[in-house]
């Protein structure tokens, strides 16, 4: 794993395998976001075995990729896993596919089949994906919908799994512990809109357009109060500050780590973000979603009125969030309901599953 949703969507699997008797584990971190990852693990109780150092200022994605290949394959060479998994649509993962193929270890993909069908958009996610689904023998999708895109583009149907999406064991459990932290504090009957944005796409003129609508969501509704856990890269504070910093309803607040995020979701009215994870979070916890990307490659939460896709256009945002907080319907006209992400089992279910891939499963009986 290399980033924070790696880590989270992954720390139930590793727990899960943890338990099997057959099973010895090695956490391997590549350092893509060092300072993320870690805080992210240790929430559940997790330390990395195996550590890579592979990020330089500047560097490119073909740097990254080829340091990634350098740094994986001696580890794979030394430590020879019997499977080796990794989670999405990082860089990380994609060289850990690779990796994996020439040194012809089975790989198996957390999180198979999410697709937008643009190879341009997210960039160069969808590349990594596809790739990674090209090399995988064991592919876990979290979706019915994920499975049909991986069968459209030829994995034979046996080595596609519907499990779920680990985030959502991860979420359920987060959230049910009874230590969790307050949320943000908020006044009396005030609305709270969550907002996250660090997506490749949403620098620059889109990011200002994000905004420029909260700014006028600010004005217009004197009940609303926003929190924004940023992300820590440098450039998106420096488009954010000048155009939010001095409004007394935003608060722009450093990254929260994943209990406070968890509290946080559940404090919220609405959710407002270009986030993959949270996009998935949210209506587990009954919250609508306004996805501030041009396409999802979570058509479910559409398709189901979970989730409305609106862009970083300031208008749309603008005319889509004010129609949500007048609209006198319970839930703003979303819908609530179980989420098409599973039950918060889809660890057990992986960890059974690569159990009968490597033929071990007769151990875990009982
Ligand atoms: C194209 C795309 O959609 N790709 C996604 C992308 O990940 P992402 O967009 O989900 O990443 P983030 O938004 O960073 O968040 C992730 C987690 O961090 C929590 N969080 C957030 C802010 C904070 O202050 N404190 C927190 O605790 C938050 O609740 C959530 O669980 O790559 C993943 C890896 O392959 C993919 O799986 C995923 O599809």
């Amino acid at each position: 794993m290399g980033t924070r949703p790696e880590a989270v969507k992954m720390a139930p699997v590793i727990t899960a395998l943890r338990q099997r008797p057959w099973a010895r584990v090695s956490v391997l971190s590549t350092g893509q976001h060092r300072d993320m990852i870690a805080p992210m693990l240790e929430i559940f109780g997790i330390t990395p075995d195996l550590a890579l150092d592979v990020m330089r200022p500047g560097q490119s994605l073909a740097e990254l990729t080829a340091r990634l290949l350098q740094g994986l394959d001696p580890l794979l060479a030394r430590e020879a896993p019997a499977l080796l998994l990794a989670q999405g649509d990082t860089t990380t993962v994609l060289a850990t596919a690779m990796a994996a193929f020439y040194r012809r270890i089975p790989f198996g993909h957390v999180e198979a089949g999410l697709r937008t069908g643009d190879m341009a958009y997210p960039f160069p996610e969808e590349f990594n994906r596809v790739t990674a689904a090209r090399i995988a023998a064991l592919h876990f999708a979290p979706s019915a919908g994920a499975r049909e895109n991986l069968l459209r583009e030829g994995i034979p149907p046996d080595r596609v799994h519907v499990t779920g999406n680990p985030v959502m064991d991860a979420l359920l459990q987060v959230a049910a512990r009874p230590d969790l932290p307050p949320g943000h504090p908020a006044a009396p009957g005030a609305r709270m809109i969550l907002l996250t944005i660090h997506r490749r796409e949403n620098t620059g003129a889109a990011l200002e357009g994000i905004c420029r609508a909260v700014a006028a969501l600010h004005d217009r509704f004197g009940d609303v109060e926003f929190v924004y856990p940023m992300h820590p890269n440098p450039a998106l504070r420096a488009v954010v500050r000048p155009l939010l910093g001095a409004l007394p309803r935003v608060h722009l607040i450093e990254a929260v780590d994943y209990p406070r995020m968890a509290a946080l979701l559940r404090q919220c009215s609405l959710v407002l973000t270009d986030s993959g994870g949270l996009q998935e979070e949210a209506p587990a916890l009954g919250k609508p979603v306004f996805v501030l990307r041009a396409e999802t490659e979570r058509p479910e939460l559409v398709e189901a009125g979970f989730a409305r896709l609106v862009g970083h256009a300031t208008q749309a945002i603008l005319d889509g969030v004010s129609d949500f907080l007048t609209d006198p319907r319970p839930g703003g006209g979303f819908a609530r309901g179980a989420s098409p992400y599973g039950d918060g089992q889809a660890a057990t279910r992986i960890a059974d599953l690569c159990g009968s891939f490597l033929g071990v499963e007769a151990c875990t009986a009982g």
